[in-house]
């Protein structure tokens, strides 16, 4: 089977190229593997040098050396193709996927990856594409999106640019008219915030869906009214612990007044007040009018490296 590592060298802090090619190349020589290294030139490229690949029709295993960006685009070349497997090497800024199985050290061990064994998961299906983890909408997507346009300012680095953009956000209209049907259940009303997880964690480490499974045919969805302002910064440490939630899915008491909580296949948000709702989808954000997102049962094999501690995976141990 061909193996085929596709380094972002705009990933992370810097080129992961310089770390990954020496190591890449010293573990394919013990394994005697078919091994290519490529790097991206643009983006996009990921998902295009997938494609190709994936057209031939043979296995083929791709590992997405860089962030979460990176492995989305593998992944929406290889949903829906058994023989194409995603495997991600995390250099990125946040790599929240890897977040999902324990962290980045297992999937740093290249010999670990070549040793890879496939894995069928759920993705969830949208209109803008296939997400693995979650789609989220909201405070927290606000925040997110408004990093980029800080980070432009000159001497504004990562954190000070995150720090500007909850600011900029909490000076602003914090919750969004929102039509969501469930499962063919219609609600309207006012929300702060909301994820759906077919992973558990997002964001650079929420663990919005604590006991999500990526193989179970269902999306964990959590759904936040309004809190009053100064209960924010609280309420948020909290979440991203997942405190919120226990394994039954019953919410924790003090998170009752403000939150719910249920397992669907089908989500669909339509924002009815003047502002689009900010969407973002594995870290990927954007202004939507609509969302229509639906759990598809083990369309996408991933590649989970030798070794992983079951107890700590958001799937059945293969
Ligand atoms: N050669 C390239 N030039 C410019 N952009 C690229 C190139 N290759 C990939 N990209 C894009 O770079 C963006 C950032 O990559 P990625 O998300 O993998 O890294 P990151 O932002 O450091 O990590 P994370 O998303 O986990 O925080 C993605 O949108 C990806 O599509």
């Amino acid at each position: 089977m061909k193996r085929i590592f596709i380094i972002n060298p705009v990933a992370g802090p810097r080129n992961p190229a310089e770390m990954l090619r020496p190591k890449i190349a010293s573990a394919a020589e013990t394994y005697r593997e078919s091994v290519e290294i490529l790097e991206t030139t643009h983006k996009g490229h990921a998902r295009e040098i997938t494609e190709q690949y994936a057209a031939s029709g043979e296995p083929v295993a791709v590992y997405a050396c860089g962030g979460d960006g990176t492995f989305n685009e593998v992944v929406q070349a290889a949903v829906g193709k058994p023989w194409v497997m995603a495997g991600c090497v995390p250099c990125g800024s946040g790599n929240d996927f890897v977040r999902n199985f324990g962290g980045r050290d297992a999937f740093l061990d290249i010999k670990s990856q070549l040793d890879a064994q496939p894995c069928p998961v759920d993705t969830i299906r949208t209109e803008y594409g296939y997400s693995v983890a979650i789609c989220a909408a909201g405070l927290d997507a606000k925040v997110a999106y408004g990093i980029p346009k800080f980070k432009r300012l000159p001497g504004c680095g990562g954190s000070m640019a995150y720090k500007l953009s909850i600011v900029e956000v909490f000076f602003g209209p914090l919750t969004s008219r929102l039509r969501i049907v469930l499962d063919g259940r219609e609600q309207v009303g006012e929300y702060l915030m909301m994820a759906i997880c077919n992973g558990r964690v997002y964001g650079g480490g929420y663990s919005a869906a604590p006991y999500a499974m990526m193989d179970d045919g269902l999306l964990d969805v959590v759904l936040v009214r309004p809190i009053p302002r100064l209960k924010i910064p609280g309420f948020l440490t909290r979440y991203r612990e997942g405190l919120h939630l226990n394994r039954d899915g019953e919410i924790a008491p003090e998170f009752q007044p403000y939150m719910s909580f249920c397992r669907v296949r089908r989500v669909e948000l339509e924002s009815l007040g003047r502002h689009l709702l900010i969407v973002t989808l594995d870290g990927e954000c954007a202004p939507r009018k609509v969302l229509h997102a639906e759990v598809c049962p083990k369309n996408l094999t991933i590649l989970l490296p030798k070794g992983l501690a079951p107890d700590k995976m958001a799937v059945k141990k293969p």
